[in-house]
């Protein structure tokens, strides 16, 4: 048996260690005092992971977390994984993957098994949507006569950088000139400017109403001299400064109702599942043309829950529950470094 098993023998209790590897900015927000020091007092110990040396020089891990990317990383995750089979990897990078081309990642929701006779009349899916791959697609009129205007283009790759989230809002025809392929072509969907982004940390759901982008009326649609399109980013994460509208759009958000609590849990359950991933979120809209069909329009992989209400507590139970998931098989993750475990 390890050292930290044997302390446990001296009256103490055994600790574990959970590595991280996260981009500084990640780490930064993710990592605060307050989830150290709840976690360490369970007896778990949060310590960076340097992805630059050997994984086996470092730890013994009980736990391994990551939002990186890149070969050598996966090579040593992969290595890791077949040295010590019973550590979790949170999330395999295969499953990850999923959630880095805006197509296949909304491919999971059209296909998901949830008992919807459940929800009396509340429904879900994704909006209408079609890939471009080049400059010529753009003017392919068999491809576009599957979508309605406004159209909102996504990059097609969602992979975390500022490009990946750099949409346009189409309103008609003539704004689709600028757009740069590879991209998404998805209706937008009138909602009431409120979107519902439920977060996903093993088998818990919280779901948080924020602020989206506001309806486009029929007015602009119907302006042939205003602009065809129209750039931003990142709507979803805005500063705190205020403008009247945005005083306005802030009761419209206290007054919209949250989705039904089973129907969310449901949606997402189905989803860790399909998925295979324990540390993601996705945002629903509520289509304001028919009242309880709720859209999917984006998932992310470790988002950021620090903004997430209770996200200490939340984030610490979920790491004891993946420490212990196989508490009456021996410990599969022996290493002459045990000693260094205090
Ligand atoms: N089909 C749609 N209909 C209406 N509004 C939409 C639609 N798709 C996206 N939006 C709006 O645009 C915002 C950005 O879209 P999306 O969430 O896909 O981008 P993202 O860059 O992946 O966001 P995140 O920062 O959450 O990763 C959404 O938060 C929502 O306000
Ligand atoms: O770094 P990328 O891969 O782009 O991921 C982002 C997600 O796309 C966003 O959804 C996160 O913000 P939310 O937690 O508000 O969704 C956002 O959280 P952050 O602003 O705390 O970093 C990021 O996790
Ligand atoms: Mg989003
Ligand atoms: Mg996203």
């Amino acid at each position: 048996p390890n050292s930290t098993e044997s302390m446990a023998g001296d009256g103490q209790r055994r600790r574990y260690l959970i590595g991280y590897a996260l981009a500084p900015k990640k780490q930064q927000s993710f990592i605060q005092p307050s989830l150290v020091s709840r976690a360490a007092g369970r007896g778990m110990d949060l310590v960076p992971v340097d992805p630059s040396r050997p994984l086996p020089e470092q730890g013994p891990f009980h736990l391994l977390i990551h939002k990186l990317y890149g070969e050598e990383w996966r090579g040593q995750l992969d290595a890791f994984s077949a040295a010590h089979p019973a550590v979790p990897v949170v999330d395999p990078p295969h499953a990850i993957d999923r959630l880095h081309n805006r197509i296949s990642m909304l491919q999971v929701v059209s296909e998901l098994d949830v008992p919807l006779h459940a929800h009396h009349h509340h429904t879900f899916g994704i909006p209408s949507q079609v890939v471009v791959y080049d400059v010529a697609a753009l003017s392919d009129s068999g491809l576009l006569a599957a979508l309605r205007f406004p159209l909102i283009a996504k990059p097609l790759v969602a992979d975390g950088t500022a490009k990946s989230h750099k949409m346009s809002l189409v309103y008609h025809r003539e704004g689709l000139r600028k757009l740069r392929p590879p991209l998404v072509l998805q209706e937008f969907v009138n909602h009431g400017g409120v979107i519902f982004k439920v977060y996903v940390v093993g088998a818990h759901v919280t779901c948080v109403k924020r602020r989206s982008l506001p309806d486009v009326s029929s007015d602009v649609l119907q302006d042939a001299s205003a602009e065809g399109s129209l750039s931003f980013s990142q709507v979803s994460n805005l500063p705190n400064e205020r403008t009247a509208q945005e005083y306005y759009d802030d009761m419209r958000l206290e007054d919209a109702i949250m989705p039904p609590t089973a129907f969310i849990n449901d949606i997402a359950a189905a989803l860790r599942r399909a998925l295979g991933l324990h540390l993601f979120n996705f945002d629903m809209i509520r289509d304001a043309r028919a009242g309880d069909r709720y859209l999917v329009i984006d998932i992310n992989y470790f988002p950021g829950y620090a903004k997430m209400p209770g996200y200490e507590t939340v984030l610490t139970d979920f790491f004891w529950e993946m420490v212990h998931k196989d508490d009456d098989t021996p410990n599969l993750n022996p290493n002459p470094n045990d000693e260094d475990v205090k």
